[in-house]
C-alpha cells in the first residue's frame, strides 16, 4: 500500500486506486449531516454559473455553499453544519459549491473508488476502506487529499486517516480534534468579529459520529454525485 497525503484543491494527480477528499471545515462535515438528515445525493459545482444552471436543469435540488465561507445569494443554505440543522432535506439532493472540499473533489476524479469526508466520518471510512478494499490489494495507491490548501485541520484529518490504514496510530482522536480546533481556518469561528461564522459549527465539525455508510463519489448523467453507501452494500462491488 502505498499512501501519499496532498495538500490543496487545484492538483493535478496520477490515477489511484483510492482517492479520499477531506474538508474539516465545512464541506463534508456538512455533506456527512446532510446524508444524517435524509439527503438522497449531492451533486458538485465548481463554479457559481455551473450551480445556477444546475438549479436551472433540476428546480427542485438544492443549492447550497459558499463563497469567501459566506452565504450566496440565490442559494438556499450556506455551508454551515449548524444552520443545516434546521432544514428539512428528507429524499432531497443539493447541488453543493465550496471553496476547497469541493473544488478538490473535483480534481480528484482520476480513481476507482473516490470518497469525500470530514472528521465525523473519517473513522468510520478508514475502517471500510481497510476492511472491504486493502483486503483485496495490497499493492494500493492511496491519495488522501486535504482540500485546505494551508490549513491544519484537513492536514490533521488526512494523518489520523492514514494512520488507521496502517494500523500505526500516528495521531489520536483527540489530537486531530485539538488540531482541527487551532487550525487558521478556525480561526475566524471564534472570531466575535465575524458573526456570520458560528462558533458552534466548529464543536459539529470535531463531534466522532458512528454513521453506518461511507460518502462515496459516484455520477449522476455524467455529472459528480456524493452518494451515502451503506458499508455492508460496498462489500459486494
Ligand atoms: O465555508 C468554509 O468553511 C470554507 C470556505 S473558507 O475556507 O472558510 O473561506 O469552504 P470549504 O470548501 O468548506 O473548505
Ligand atoms: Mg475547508
Amino acid at each position: 500500500m502505498t499512501i501519499k497525503i496532498i495538500q490543496g484543491h487545484n492538483h493535478t494527480l496520477g490515477a489511484s486506486r483510492i482517492n479520499v477528499i477531506i474538508d474539516v471545515i465545512r464541506a463534508f462535515t456538512v455533506a456527512h449531516y446532510a446524508f444524517i438528515k435524509g439527503v438522497q445525493g449531492i451533486i458538485l459545482a465548481g463554479t457559481l454559473d455551473d450551480a445556477f444552471r444546475l438549479k436551472r436543469q433540476f428546480p427542485e435540488f438544492i443549492l447550497a455553499g459558499e463563497i469567501q465561507g459566506l452565504p450566496i445569494a440565490g442559494f438556499d443554505l450556506d455551508n454551515s453544519p449548524v444552520r443545516l440543522q434546521n432544514a428539512d432535506l428528507r429524499g432531497k439532493f443539493l447541488i453543493q459549491k465550496t471553496t476547497n472540499g469541493v473544488k478538490a473533489t473535483l480534481n480528484s476524479l482520476n480513481a476507482d473508488h473516490i470518497f469525500v469526508t470530514g472528521f465525523t466520518n473519517a473513522r468510520t471510512t478508514a475502517e471500510f476502506i481497510k476492511h472491504k478494499l486493502l483486503r483485496e490489494d495490497t499493492a494500493i495507491s492511496i491519495h488522501l487529499i486535504a482540500s485546505h490548501p494551508s490549513g491544519d485541520d484537513d492536514l490533521a484529518c488526512a494523518q489520523y486517516i492514514s494512520g488507521i490504514l496502517q494500523n500505526s496510530n500516528r495521531i489520536s482522536a483527540d489530537e486531530t480534534i485539538e488540531r482541527i480546533r487551532k487550525s487558521e481556518a478556525a480561526k475566524k469561528f471564534y472570531d466575535p468579529a465575524k458573526p456570520d461564522f458560528l462558533q458552534e459549527d466548529i464543536g459539529l465539525c470535531t463531534r466522532e459520529l458512528s454513521s453506518e455508510f461511507v460518502m462515496k463519489v459516484n455520477y449522476k448523467d455524467e455529472l459528480p454525485l456524493i452518494e451515502k453507501v451503506q458499508v455492508q452494500e460496498l462489500n459486494h462491488e
